[in-house]
């Protein structure tokens, strides 16, 4: 079975949704391989027979598709590497399979003509004996660039398998060759893209829902499981959450993935039909996946996680999975599983799980999130406008994905805040200081992503240097730091010295680097091979590619471990040396030769483009001449020339000298380069082994990012530093709406109006204005102040005291159309319970125009019902803009007691009339209620017709 929904076309862009069916076999016995021998009527295929095995045991997600036990060769008539493909196609159901058939990864059969015009490349056919076969390919190099296209645009998941050379097989044999899966691509586990994209995190997240919880009806209060991680950076977490705080836990995580067991695929949860609110997950690409979490015991994935020592790492992990509960590990189980069958080729290497508390993050829903512009603008889904575009002055890649964290789930841990605003306040004083801070963190590179590229056995030489570089780096910003704590006050020095502790990397290791790669060399390679690359992605369909030979043997300064690093290199140098210097002497005898006494133009020692060691002359044709006629007469130090080729004014000769130096060199440099590997590899290894500290040194400076940052920005801005504590106040003066105030300033010369705020537990505010009056802004304004505040960072306002919010929930018209198959209003009816069910006391709730979605009378009972059960009910702090302010206000005094009406305070904002037709809004709040919401003018502004504007006057009296 294979479900496969697609989203409208429209939808694509901001939702990819796929969902889709990897197995509904029952779980098989594992098999280590699968040898299959192909029987003699494939011999009459116009590939020779083979012999290959499709390794389940490298990827038991094929084991527990449950065909590998039962796996027969099919029809025989294919070759063998193309019965190879058909079988894993069998195999990996609904999974588009490239395989790699030497410099090329290609799709055969249906999956051929299916997808090469997805990716835009030539579908093509090859005879067999069977009958033709149609196909599809892109060179290797080019595989980053389809995975895109497959993966993250089209939602498909893939399954590589990629060629190796067999061992014990000569290299003039032709079936010298294997093949093997050695990776499936999800989004989710999509490490190459990640490792693209330094500024966000790659989420793969498992939500383990109650076993057969859908049979009965949603309860909001049931406890599901979570676990979310990033291979990319090592990343792993959980959690335990309420069904009613599932969707908001899952909007801050943001995931890339959403992994679901494949039994809850019958109930179709993002139809809402369960569990309304579930509707969300449309936004997300899920993924049903079989879940035999129960398969394995939580010590069998101890080898996925690394702290450096083994002993240390079991024993942590042992004291740490102590503290989760069972959903957790569950949630965890599955997560490890699917993680290890994604990506059997690599060894993961996880940081020690962190259990996140729903009581330490402030709750976001998903509509506030949005509606708040917290990380894309409503209107067009953009970066650029957001609230984390506007704000956003890290620095390092680290300090970027800490920032995105802080903003989709900011603190509720009063001591953490005061400690991030004593350090912000710090910086924002020494600017000096700041500043040079930030000089050093520019050169910090993403240490968390280069480790983990070194745990997968990827990462260039060039890495380790920057590696190397960036923990120098970090050790100077804690010199530099401890240097100027005598300008701290006590509480804040005692927290920054236990902060950057995590700098002091050991120095030894980074020393070693420094001192033992030639840095100089690595970056000149690096930059040949970004051009080497241009030219290939430039001359890839460039036919008649340049002919001739190949540069000199390499110079001794193209290698790039010192040979000083250990006897067996020095030695391997030394040899090398001598043998260059051979080459040396012998290039200037037959220079002296060739060039003195034959009147050659040039020559040079050269190694040919097919291996050949030859000496290459050039000269008129008269001397030339007199080439040929020594090489079919004489000798040079006891050997002859011999013609290899020749044209009008130059010749290629071989010599046996110059070809067994050539020889001689090229083993050499062959030995050094392995040995260098050897070496590059231990180094990368001797990382892995510290994996925890450089861990503990990217999250710090990440930190001291995200806080220096903060600190350019109250500068720049103008932030001041906000009184946050435990209280049940939310008291703003003069506030400002960040964003807002951005886009007036660039276009136009109008100032932003700032608005006062004063709430406190139960408090509601009504806030009435015309059209266009800054209602929503006021709104907004004030949830993203509390935001701003409880992630440490300043406010835009010239006072602000927040008592910490723990939900922060929003009713501002939405422009999502998740709930496609419901009214407008019944999507805000939806909306607003999830607030009357979820706003407690500590909560924030802003309510934009409740009821406008019905007839006119209706609405404002639902209005005044839903103000009055706020009030009595969740008790939380409420802004609530209307239209229906006098109607309110009516309602309100006849039907509220006392008690009650004192808690609610009206504020209108206005218009001024300048005279004639010429008004402009008034965006001051002040006490009061508007009595007229000034549509017709607002009408007029948008280009009204003007009969149709009489009209409309005329009916309004
Ligand atoms: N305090 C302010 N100072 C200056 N300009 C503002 C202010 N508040 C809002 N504006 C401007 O007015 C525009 C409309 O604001 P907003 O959407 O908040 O109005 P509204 O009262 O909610 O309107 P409607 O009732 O039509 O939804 C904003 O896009 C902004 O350009």
């Amino acid at each position: 079975m294979n479900l496969l929904f697609r989203v409208p076309k429209a939808y694509l862009p901001i939702c990819r949704v796929l969902i889709r069916h990897s197995s509904n076999a029952t779980a098989q016995p594992k098999i280590a391989k699968l040898k299959i021998t192909l029987n003699k009527a494939a011999e009459s295929c116009s590939e020779k027979t083979d012999t290959y095995a499709i390794d389940t045991d490298s990827c038991p997600i094929a084991q527990r598709n449950g065909k590998a036990a039962s796996f027969k060769p099919s029809k025989p008539s294919l070759p063998p590497s193309l019965q190879y493909v058909r079988d894993l196609m069998d195999l990996y159901k609904g999974h588009v399979v490239l395989t790699q058939m030497g410099s090329f990864y290609e799709l055969y059969f249906e999956q051929a003509v299916k997808y090469a015009p997805e990716l835009n490349i030539a579908l093509t056919n090859r005879a067999y004996t069977h009958g033709k076969v149609p196909f599809a390919g892109f060179p290797v190099h080019q595989l980053s660039r389809h995975l895109k296209m497959l993966v993250n645009n089209c939602g498909y998941s893939v399954t590589i398998a990629e060629q190796f050379k067999k061992n014990d097989v000569a290299d003039n044999e032709t079936n010298k060759f294997y093949r093997r899966v050695t990776r499936i691509v999800t989004p989710g586990t999509f490490i190459d893209e990640a490792f693209e994209n330094l500024r966000e995190n790659t989420y793969l997240l498992n939500i383990d829902f109650p076993e057969n919880c859908m049979s009965s009806v949603a309860d909001a209060s049931l406890k599901v499981g979570i676990c979310w991680c990033d291979v990319s950076t090592g990343e792993i977490f959980v959690q335990q959450v309420y069904l009613k705080d599932l969707v908001s836990a899952i909007t801050r995580i943001q995931p890339k993935e959403i992994l679901l067991d494949e039994k809850l695929l019958e109930f179709h949860i993002e139809s809402g039909a369960w569990y309304p609110e579930l509707v969300e997950f449309k936004k997300f690409f899920i993924k049903y996946q079989k879940m035999p979490s129960q398969h394995r015991t939580i010590e069998s994935f101890y080898g996925l996680f690394n702290l450096g020592e083994k002993e240390a790492t079991d024993r942590q992990l042992r004291i740490q999975f102590q503290t989760f509960t069972q959903k957790e590990l569950a949630a965890l189980r599955n997560t490890l599983i699917y993680v290890s069958d994604h990506l059997p080729n690599f060894s993961i290497n996880f940081q020690i799980p962190q259990r996140q508390l729903a009581t330490a993050i402030m709750q976001i829903d998903s509509r506030t999130s949005t509606a708040l512009e917290l990380h894309s603008t409503v209107r067009d889904n953009n970066r650029k406008g957001s609230l984390l575009s506007s704000i956003r002055r890290t620095v390092t890649p680290s300090g970027t994905r800490i920032l995105t964290q802080w903003l989709s789930g900011p603190s509720l841990d009063l001591k953490e805040i005061k400690s991030r605003q004593r350090i912000v306040g710090f910086f924002k004083n020494n600017v000096d200081i700041t500043e040079a801070l930030r000089v050093m963190l520019k050169k910090v590179h993403d240490l968390s992503r280069i480790l983990q590229k070194f745990s997968f056995g990827r990462g260039e030489a060039l890495e380790l240097i920057q590696m190397a570089r960036s923990l120098q780096v970090s050790r100077e910003i804690r010199d530099y730091i401890l240097e100027n704590t005598p300008l701290m006050r006590v509480t804040l020095k005692s927290q920054i010295i236990q902060l950057i502790e995590t700098l002091d990397f050991q120095k030894k290791l980074i020393d070693d680097v420094l001192k033992y790669l030639n840095e100089e060399e690595l970056v000149k390679s690096q930059d040949i091979k970004q051009n080497e690359d241009l030219n290939v992605i430039l001359e890839t369909d460039v036919k008649g590619k340049k002919v001739g030979s190949k540069d000199e043997v390499p110079e001794l300064t193209e290698f790039i471990v010192n040979p000083s690093f250990n006897a067996k290199l020095g030695k391997l140098h030394d040899a090398y040396q001598k043998v260059w210097q051979k080459k040396v002497e012998l290039n200037t005898s037959l220079k002296d030769l060739f060039i003195g006494k034959l009147g050659a133009k040039t020559f040079a020692l050269k190694e040919r483009q097919n291996g050949e060691y030859a000496l290459h002359v050039t000269g008129t044709a008269s001397n030339l001449k007199k080439i040929n006629e020594l090489t079919s007469k004489s000798d040079f130090n006891g050997s002859h020339f011999h013609i290899l080729q020749q044209s009008s004014q130059t010749r290629w000769l071989s010599h046996k000298p110059w070809t067994d130096l050539g020889h001689d060199l090229e083993l050499l440099a062959l030995k050094i380069r392995n040995e260098e590997a050897n070496i590059i590899d231990s180094f990368k290894k001797r990382f892995i082994d510290k994996s925890n500290e450089v861990r503990q040194v990217a999250t710090t400076l990440g930190y001291l990012d995200t806080l220096s940052s903060f600190a350019i920005l109250a500068n720049e801005k103008n932030l001041v530093c906000p009184k946050v504590d435990e209280s049940d106040k939310l008291e703003v003066v003069n506030g400002r709406h960040l964003m807002v105030e951005e886009g007036l300033s660039t276009r136009s010369l109008e100032t932003f109006t700032a608005n006062d705020c004063e709430l406190a537990k139960d408090n509601l505010w009504v806030i009435t204005g015309p059209n266009m009056g800054g209602k929503s802004t006021f709104l907004r304004q004030n949830a993203i102040i509390v935001i701003l505040a409880q992630i440490g960072c300043f406010v835009p306002c010239s006072k602000a005291h927040v008592g910490i919010v723990d939900k922060l929930f929003s009713r501002v018209g939405s422009a999502d159309d998740l709930y496609n198959e419901m009214s407008t209003f019944m999507v805000e009816m939806i909306e607003t319970s999830f607030i009357l069910q979820g706003a407690t006391t500590r909560s924030l709730a802003i309510l934009d125009e409740i009821g406008r979605g019905t007839s006119g009378k209706e609405g404002i009972s639902i209005a005044y019902a839903t103000l009055k059960y706020l009030l009595e009910n969740n008790q939380c702090r409420t802004l609530f803009a209307t239209h229906f302010g006098q109607e309110l206000k009516h309602i309100i005094d006849s039907k509220c007691t006392k008690g009650l009406r004192e808690k609610i305070k009206f504020y209108q904002s206005g218009i001024t009339d300048l005279g004639g037709n010429n008004f402009c809004y008034d965006h001051k709040l002040k006490p009061g209620i508007c009595m007229k919401s000034d549509a017709i003018r607002v009408a007029e502004l948008a280009g009204f017709p003007t009969e149709a504007l009489q009209e409309a006057r005329e009916i309004l009296g």
